[in-house]
């Protein structure tokens, strides 16, 4: 059932969140040639699906929703139709080529876009629109391959994309852009979005070129930003004031991708829509949680930027943090975005900072394997030699709050291990007074209740459970209960940078990080990772492919746990 809300606004920009307001002080600059607004008052129309998604891709005509009618008959139809123009910044660079046009591309695909929407690339790299075109092509596929149209809809999505070399701090390049994207608007309500695909040093250079310039004056401007934000409590701060001296909170959207993947959306709703699980989800039947990352390559092209920043601040601090809040954060008040950033922010807060004695880092080093060379991490070109940062790191951390209180939550996350995978184990602790206990073998902690959350790959949730084996004897044992998403579902899952481009563009903020979310993280990890660096703790070295270093076992044995993703022989 859709629900429709209807807010009305003055124009001109006045109203908009386009228009800075810290930056009260900072002055404006708008490119020629000047553009003329339709004046007067004028109403939007929101339409709510049923599960809160608004449906971008609604349209008003003849004052019926397409594809659907107009159950408030007082609805007033729009002026002018929305359009929203989405500029992927740093479009020659890898992130643009691998995730963003492909993600815009699904989107269109699925008919997720609104109906006028424009996609333009902006770098320093001198290229055509052709070129471009060219360049996106090459990363395009279609979702379900079979679809005989597939052809025709890159072609249609092709056409609406365009590109604009220009310096990141040239407030010239983003006036240019600003003259395309005013041709492209023409007679609609314009909506920007900027998407910031570039290293993070020229973060600051272009929100400055870009909202002075290329702001959009009757409708949103808004700017994704991609990760790194800052490699500690002090420089995040400084980029979010400086970020802050040209926009509004509201108009950044810091992205965290592990947030938009299906597993980690999932987590919300297998808590807060089960019942059996909420009376379990605490220190009182949960015996410790554990956060696990593991890719099976190592940093390869990526040594450079990787080596200023290490595991803990490239996938700890951020991606696996961010699920921890999801996971032990208090039930919101809603589903609205402030509600959930409200409660992740009070686990944030809530949480130790993390010591030196409680983390194990390591870097890979060189193997061979069937006659395979693999390099050592220090063996990349990029990587300044006798580099100690960290490719793994296990961390134990601790939430001082009623409901976790003495609950290990452990972090695992490496490059190059042996296998490539994300998931959430949260184990259950023994049931007092088994009267099974001498038919689960000796290790009673083998037979505890286990939840695996596997973000990826082969998405699934399954829980381990103790049986009987069928016969005439009394054994025990352990077996899962699965959901795997592949058998449950047909259909794809969409990659994460879908669902968050997405977002971007409705303006639901849920799934990005705010500014008191990010200091309250780098909190946590600054003081360690400071550590780290002024002592040039040596990591412990592991070979490429393995299982990580050994340290990590006896940081778990520490809290009287074992890591769950180890085989149950116990090799590693
Ligand atoms: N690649 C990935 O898998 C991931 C990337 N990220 C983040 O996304 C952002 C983009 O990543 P990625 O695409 O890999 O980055 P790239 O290194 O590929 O840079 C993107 C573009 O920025 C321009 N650029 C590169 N270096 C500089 C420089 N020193 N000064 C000015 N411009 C430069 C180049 O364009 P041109 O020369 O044409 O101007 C380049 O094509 C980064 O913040 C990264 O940390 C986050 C998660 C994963
Ligand atoms: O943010 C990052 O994530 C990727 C892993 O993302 P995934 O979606 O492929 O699991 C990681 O490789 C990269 O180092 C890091 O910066």
């Amino acid at each position: 059932m859709a629900s429709i809300a209807l807010g009305c606004h003055l124009h001109p920009a006045a109203a908009f969140s386009a228009q800075p307001s810290n930056a009260s002080n900072q002055q404006h600059r708008h490119c020629p040639p000047q553009r003329t607004h339709a004046a007067g008052r004028r109403c939007l129309l929101r339409v709510k699906s049923s599960n809160g998604r608004p449906q971008i891709g609604a349209s008003f005509s003849d004052g019926v929703l397409d594809g659907q009618s107009s159950e408030a008959g007082a609805v007033v139809p729009e002026q002018e139709e929305n359009t929203v123009s989405i500029t992927v910044v740093g479009a020659s660079g890898d992130l643009a080529k691998k995730k963003i046009f492909p993600a815009l591309f699904a989107l269109f695909y699925e008919d997720w876009l609104p109906k006028h929407f424009t996609v333009f690339g902006y770098a320093r790299s001198k290229m055509s629109d052709e070129e471009l075109r060219n360049m996106i092509s090459m990363t395009l596929t279609c979702r379900i391959d079979q679809r005989e149209n597939c052809s025709d809809k890159m072609e249609q999505f092709l056409k609406r994309c365009f590109y604009q070399s220009g310096q990141y701090n040239s407030e010239e390049g983003f006036c240019e852009l600003d003259r395309k994207l005013t041709q492209k608007e023409a007679g609609k309500q314009p909506n920007r979005l900027f998407y910031l695909s570039i290293p993070p040093n020229i973060f600051v250079d272009v929100v400055r070129s870009a909202s002075r310039t290329a702001s959009s004056r009757a409708g949103w401007t808004r700017f994704i930003v991609e990760k790194p934000f800052g490699r500690d409590y002090e420089s995040s701060g400084e980029l979010t004031r400086s970020l802050k001296m040209y926009l509004e909170e509201e108009q950044i959207f810091r992205i965290d991708h592990y947030l938009g993947k299906e597993l980690v959306e999932n987590l919300s709703v297998l808590r807060f829509s089960n019942l059996v699980f909420q009376p379990l989800w605490s220190r009182d039947y949960i015996r410790n949680v554990q956060l696990i990352f593991s890719e099976d390559f190592g940093t390869e092209g990526r040594g450079g930027y990787f080596d200023n920043y290490g595991i803990i601040r490239d996938i700890m601090q951020n991606h696996l943090l961010q699920i921890l809040a999801l996971f032990a954060m208090e039930t919101p008040v809603s589903l609205a975005a402030e509600d959930i950033r409200n409660e992740k922010v009070k686990v944030l807060r809530s949480m130790r900072k993390l010591k030196l004695e409680d983390v194990v880092v390591g870097q890979y080093k060189g193997h061979t394997r069937g006659g395979k060379s693999f390099p050592a991490y220090v063996d990349d070109p990029t990587v300044p030699n006798g580099s100690v940062t960290p490719t793994f790191a296990a961390a134990a951390l601790f939430i001082d709050n009623a409901r976790w209180d003495g609950v290990p939550f452990l972090m695992k996350a490496g490059k190059a291990l042996h296998t490539r995978r994300a998931e959430i184990r949260v184990q259950f602790r023994r049931v007092p007074g088994n009267l099974y206990r001498g038919n689960v073998g000796t290790d009673l902690d083998m037979a505890t209740n286990e939840l695996v959350l596997r973000v990826q790959p082969d998405e699934a949730i399954y829980l381990k459970i103790n049986n009987k084996v069928p016969g005439l004897g009394m054994r025990l044992d352990s077996s899962n209960l699965n959901l795997f998403y592949s058998e449950r579902y047909q259909r794809e899952i969409p990659d994460a940078y879908e669902r968050l481009l997405l977002d971007a563009i409705e303006g639901e903020r849920r799934l990005f990080i705010r500014s008191d979310e990010l200091d309250a993280a780098w909190a946590i990890f600054t003081p360690v990772l400071r550590e780290l660096e002024e002592k040039r703790v040596a990591p412990e070295l592991y070979p490429y492919g393995s299982r990580g270093p050994v340290g990590a076992h006896y940081l778990a044995a520490n809290y009287n746990v074992r890591w769950g993703d180890i085989s149950s022989d116990g090799s590693f």
